[in-house]
């Protein structure tokens, strides 16, 4: 049986991440950064492209996994008929930029015997590169062996013998005895550099114990479902990388959003939107460091011409990320093809400039410093607005099809110059208050003669459409109509007839086509939305349906797995998750309805940091 995307587990460093499967392999990893080109690369293809298994000998030991509380260490425990073991997996944290990134996997026995393996097959490049192999014994017992090939070098350590095999797996069978350990680290670095010094697992681990203790003991969030959000915090944080303060949408490239389709994409790239919407969410949580990092990485993206902002950039702020496809990759269960680079960087998405906005405003309200250049730039992107907004986009879905007057897109430019005038009514700076206010009433006026069909009473996709769209429930979110709003009612209502996946309340981002190409330019169908059904979750609270809502939020709750994680999508027919791994949108979205329910009735922790009347 393939793995499922839900049996995995992430570990990172802040730099790198790596999927580990529940019954021990390391199935997808980038070494040094997210968006280097993995040296395991199975689970966009056959362990023949990179994998590290470590495991009981035992094909039933049964597997119990949790993360340490408040931590990214996982630990896995199995247990067999003559004993138990655990397995803590880990990358162990390291000041931003410096040092070299680790996987470290100690094996600790707990009960009994129990006989386990490791087993590794390294291949640079996605897959497609053999390396040498050199192995370099321990003066004191357990072994070394390299694995060069071009700029990458990987070095194994372990403190039991290693052998290598004809097929290039580098093994080792041992016995797992009650309160003994082995361990095994293997660390990256440039391959011209010569050996790095032998691993210390033991100060790493405790290191990295309280690194994210000390990070989880900042949250400020109080409301319930506190182990669930702070997991989702966690998730966020863990797709930062601490050099820059950007943000990948997800650690992973073309986790299929229908099996065996053609919805592949690479998602290890900062968007201004998933980012934005991110930091807001954090910075509601009490993280402001790392909104302010990441207003930094803002500011040095579009620096020289704000004019020329993209919708996305690479965690350094790269702004090229020519989109190619893997041709040597089958794909995760043949869903092919697999994709490095995204061709949506070069898209115009309107939306993007009130996100960004909107997570500024909300940060300086929940504490984040407010500086004169962050103004700057923020008043230089509402130009973009300005100049932009009567332009057709390919919205927040990033369509591949024709352009559209995305009604969402429109709202979001609302957004944006809304923000803008509420930070100058606050009298935390100056700017053309008159101007701005009349540019956020004329699009709103636009948006409601326009964008809205009165037969139907909702809201539509795009100007004289008549699909729907799951980003109109951000309509009362965002405080563009209040939520008693008849337009409002009747837009959730309609969503909620029209996209839904089934009995269990779920929806679908907008309608796709099956066979034919659909109107975001692609043939084939996808699951739902987790994002967008948060999203629902908080439009039902704010409409007073709480009840409906916290049984949706519950419902969505139970779909993330053991480990509480959460992809982009979910298959409600086959029961299973879809789409890249973890997602950081379904995590902010869930984070987002939390402290909605938990806010209570109508008004959320967000609107009041915002201080949103909700008022049109
Ligand atoms: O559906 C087509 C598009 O799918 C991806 O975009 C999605 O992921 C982004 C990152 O989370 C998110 O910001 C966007 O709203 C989503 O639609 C993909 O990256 C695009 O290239 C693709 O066209």
């Amino acid at each position: 049986m393939p793995p499922l995307i839900e049996d995995h587990a992430l570990v990172g460093d802040l730099h790198t991440a790596a999927l580990i499967h529940r019954r021990g392999s390391v199935t997808f990893t980038c070494f040094p950064d997210f968006d280097s080109p993995a040296a395991f690369a199975s689970l966009v293809g056959t362990p023949e492209h990179g994998s590290w298994d470590l495991c009981p000998t035992a094909p039933d030991a049964h597997v119990r996994r949790r993360y340490l509380p408040g931590t990214l260490v996982l630990e896995t425990t199995w247990t067999t008929p003559n004993g138990q073991a655990r397995v803590l997996d880990f990358m162990p944290t390291r000041p931003p930029g410096s040092g070299n990134p680790q996987l470290i996997r100690i094996v600790q026995g707990v009960r009994g015997d129990v006989p386990m393996s490791s087993r590794m097959l390294i291949r640079f490049a996605y897959g497609k590169i053999t390396p040498r192999l050199v192995r370099h014994p321990h003066q004191f017992g357990g072994d070394r062996y390299a694995a060069l090939a071009g700029p990458d070098s990987l070095y194994l350590d372990a403190s039991t013998p290693l052998s290598e095999h004809a097929d290039g797996n580098v093994e080792a069978t041992f016995l797992t005895r009650a309160g003994e350990q082995q361990v095994f680290a293997l660390t990256w670095q440039p391959s011209h550099l010569p050996a790095p010094p032998r691993p210390d697992p033991a100060a790493a681990l405790a290191s990295t114990l309280s690194y994210w203790s000390d990070w989880s003991a900042r949250s400020t969030y109080t409301g319930p479902y506190q182990e669930a959000v702070q997991r989702s915090l966690i998730v966020l944080k863990a797709l930062t990388y601490a050099p820059t303060g950007g943000m990948v949408a997800a650690p992973t490239t073309s986790l299929p959003e229908e099996i065996g389709g053609v919805r592949n994409w690479d998602y290890r790239y900062t968007w201004l939107r998933d980012a934005a919407i991110a930091l807001g969410v954090l910075a509601l949580s009490g993280y402001l460091e790392e909104a302010a990092a990441w207003r930094d990485w803002l500011a040095r993206a579009v620096a020289g011409d704000p004019a020329t902002v993209q919708i996305m950039y690479s965690i350094k702020g790269d702004r090229d990320l020519p989109e190619s496809t893997l041709p040597h990759l089958p794909g995760y269960e043949g869903s092919w093809p697999v994709r490095v680079g995204n061709g949506a960087a070069h898209q115009p998405q309107l939306d993007v400039f009130g996100e960004v906005l909107d997570a500024f405003h909300l940060a300086e309200e929940a504490g984040l410093a407010p500086c004169d250049d962050a103004f700057a730039l923020q008043s230089a992107l509402l130009t973009q607005v300005e100049t932009r907004w009567h332009q057709p986009d390919a919205g927040i879905w990033e369509g591949r099809g024709p352009e559209r007057h995305y009604v969402h897109s429109k709202v979001m430019g609302w957004v944006a110059a809304d923000r803008m005038v509420r930070r100058i009514e606050s009298g935390r700076a100056t700017g053309p208050v008159e101007e701005w206010r009349h540019l956020r009433d004329s699009i709103h006026a636009d948006v409601c003669a326009q964008g809205y069909d009165p037969v139907r009473n909702t809201f539509t996709q795009s100007y004289g459409a008549t699909a729907l769209d799951a980003s109109l429930l951000l309509i009362p979110l965002v405080g563009f109509l209040p939520p008693d709003d008849k337009r409002v009612i009747g837009t959730i209502e309609a969503i909620q007839r029209e996209l839904s996946t089934g009995n269990d309340g779920l929806i679908l981002r907008y309608r796709t086509n099956g066979d034919e190409t659909g109107a975001d330019g692609l043939a084939g169908d996808e699951g739902a939305f987790l994002a967008c059904s948060f999203w629902l979750v908080e439009a039902l609270t704010m409409i007073g349906r709480t009840t409906e809502a916290s049984e949706l939020f519950e419902k969505l709750l139970a779909l993330a797995n053991d480990v509480g994680l959460l992809a982009e999508e979910y298959d409600c027919v086959a029961r299973r998750q879809l789409g890249n791994f973890p997602q950081a949108f379904s995590h902010f979205g869930l984070a987002a309805a939390a402290l909605r329910l938990a806010s209570g009735e109508k008004t959320a922790a967000r609107d009041e940091a915002l201080g949103l009347d909700t008022a049109a």
